[in-house]
């Protein structure tokens, strides 16, 4: 089980500062959809720069123009990039030539999928390299969880790594390994810490526990 840092509401030389303390906990580091949208592509390669041996994650949610999305997010230096799963079955082949072509991974967001099994099922044949259940910060607002969903794609995932993201924090941390995923994604449950190093160190040290 991986742990991949979420970086989205901070600025570039936030956001690299950030890592300095944690990357010794860390597997993969995302630059968010929030730093993205705001400051581009130069986040990704900025971050890349500096944590050249990270593996880093551009969370693009793509949803149209896949391949060419792909490529300019490859292009900035991320390893792996997000599509959402809502996205057409066109669009998902495109991503996933796009980062084969590029040697990087790519990552389906199921935020928003309501049929979540039978669009895990596809994906798994459409060629995804990770499959991620998502409640974002919206949901978290009226006190939503991914849990049961992971459960669900669990079951029904062949090929895929498993992931989840959306509020995991320490305390609800075993909920998640109970369900063995493949990647655990945490922001808010590191970053607003005021210990960011030991946040990061006890959430690594739990999943090493497995
Ligand atoms: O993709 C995101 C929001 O759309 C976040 O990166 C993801 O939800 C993880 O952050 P947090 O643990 O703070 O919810």
């Amino acid at each position: 089980m991986k742990l991949q840092l979420a970086l989205d509401l901070v600025n570039i030389p936030e956001a690299i500062e950030l890592v300095a303390e944690v990357q010794e906990s860390i597997d993969i580091v995302e630059v968010g959809t929030p730093i993205i949208n705001s400051l581009g592509h130069a986040a990704v390669r900025e971050v890349k720069k500096a944590y050249p041996n990270l593996t880093v994650l551009a969370d693009v949610k793509i949803m149209d123009a896949a391949g060419y999305e792909v490529e300019q997010a490859s292009a900035a230096g991320a390893d792996i990039v997000t599509i959402l799963g809502a996205a057409e079955d066109s669009s998902i082949r495109g991503a996933v030539e796009a980062a084969k072509k590029a040697g990087k991974e790519i990552l389906v967001d199921m935020i928003a999928v309501k049929d979540i099994e039978t669009r895990a099922k596809e994906l798994d044949q459409l060629g995804a390299d990770y499959i991620c259940v998502h409640t974002g910060y919206d949901l978290q607002a009226e006190g939503k969880d991914s849990f049961e969903d992971l459960r669900k794609i669990k079951a029904v995932v062949k090929n895929a790594k498993t992931a989840i993201a959306g509020g995991i924090k320490l305390e609800t941390l075993p909920e998640v390994i109970k369900a063995q995923p493949d990647l655990v994604i945490v922001g808010g449950g590191i970053t607003s810490k005021e210990d960011k190093k030991a946040a990061a160190q006890a959430i690594k040290a739990l999943i090493n526990q497995g």
